[in-house]
């Protein structure tokens, strides 16, 4: 499991790109027939990436992280952004459209996950928090995510955000999920940009054509920072660091978030005049 230890504002005013992207940015998350994990020191968030192609793949052992099962004491969301496929806990099968998300609650110990077809693999795109309460594993459909749309075309950043692992639609104890996709000629997303002191996030942007880039924002409002971001990679913003970012063509991205609450309005917008 690779680690990330996070970095404080005061020591990212002196980062190069190289250091900002090995501290921020999680790339390579989807190789064929691997499963890869990050463990960050932003709120333990473990993200993973897992795409099986010519066989399935199976985890679950807590080795790496000091409990008996990666889960023992961890809640999970698992994204499918490819073609369709099945994520098996214990026993229990679940088929996965793409843009279906299955919540895996605390305490299941091993997790197999499969393609339907080698030719349009799944892409299993994972969160994973502390978790100290359980709560049934459960499959979201895309459907079943509850709407918010936001934006206007004539700002270029109309978009709509799907809620899936929410208190308002399937109950979790800390980790809250879901994707937000732009509307055709639409490039910016998070608008306004925002900070949330009582939660982090991470975003993993995919859908993209593998010549585009997000040019994804971050950093203090006062002290913004960017990142050139790839179809597949994943983003962290930790609790100080707005989070916006634009695209050179169509792209989505799941976002994640764990912290002290759930509040999805919990936020403090920052008026663009802000940002520096
Ligand atoms: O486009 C958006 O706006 C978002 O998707 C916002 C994220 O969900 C977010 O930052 C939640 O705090
Ligand atoms: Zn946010």
């Amino acid at each position: 499991m690779k680690v990330l230890y996070g970095a404080s504002p005061e020591d990212v005013k002196g980062y190069d790109t190289e250091r900002l992207r090995s501290a921020f940015l999680i790339a390579d998350l989807f190789a064929a027939d691997a499963v890869n994990f990050s463990y960050t020191h932003v709120d333990r968030l473990i993200l993973g990436g897992a795409m099986p192609v010519e066989k399935s793949l199976t985890f679950g052992s807590g080795a790496e992280i000091g409990t008996p099962y990666l889960l023992s004491a961890r809640e999970m969301g698992i994204a499918n952004l490819g073609g369709k496929g099945t994520v098996t806990i214990d026993g229990k099968a679940f088929t996965l459209q793409k843009r279906d998300i299955l919540y895996v609650g605390r305490g299941a110990k091993e997790i197999t996950v499969a393609s339907a077809s080698a030719e349009a693999p799944a892409r299993f795109y994972m969160n994973s928090v502390p978790a100290g309460a359980d709560f049934p594993h459960r499959l979201i459909a895309k459907a079943e995510a509850k709407p918010l749309d936001l934006g206007e075309a004539r700002r270029s950043n109309k978009r709509r955000l799907a809620m899936y692992i929410h208190p308002e639609v399937a109950p979790s104890c800390l980790l809250l999920m879901g994707i937000t996709d732009l509307a055709e000629g639409s490039v910016w997303n998070t608008m306004p940009p925002h900070v949330h002191e009582r939660r982090m996030e991470a975003y993993c942007y995919f859908d993209m054509a593998d010549t585009d880039r997000v040019i994804h924002l971050m950093g203090k409002p006062e002290e913004t920072r960017h990142l050139l971001i790839a179809n597949g990679d994943a983003v962290l913003s930790p609790a100080w660091s707005i989070h916006m970012g634009a695209g050179t063509g169509p792209y989505a991205f799941v976002w994640g978030m764990t912290g002290e609450n759930q509040e999805y309005n919990d936020v403090a917008p920052v008026a663009l005049a802000e940002l520096k």
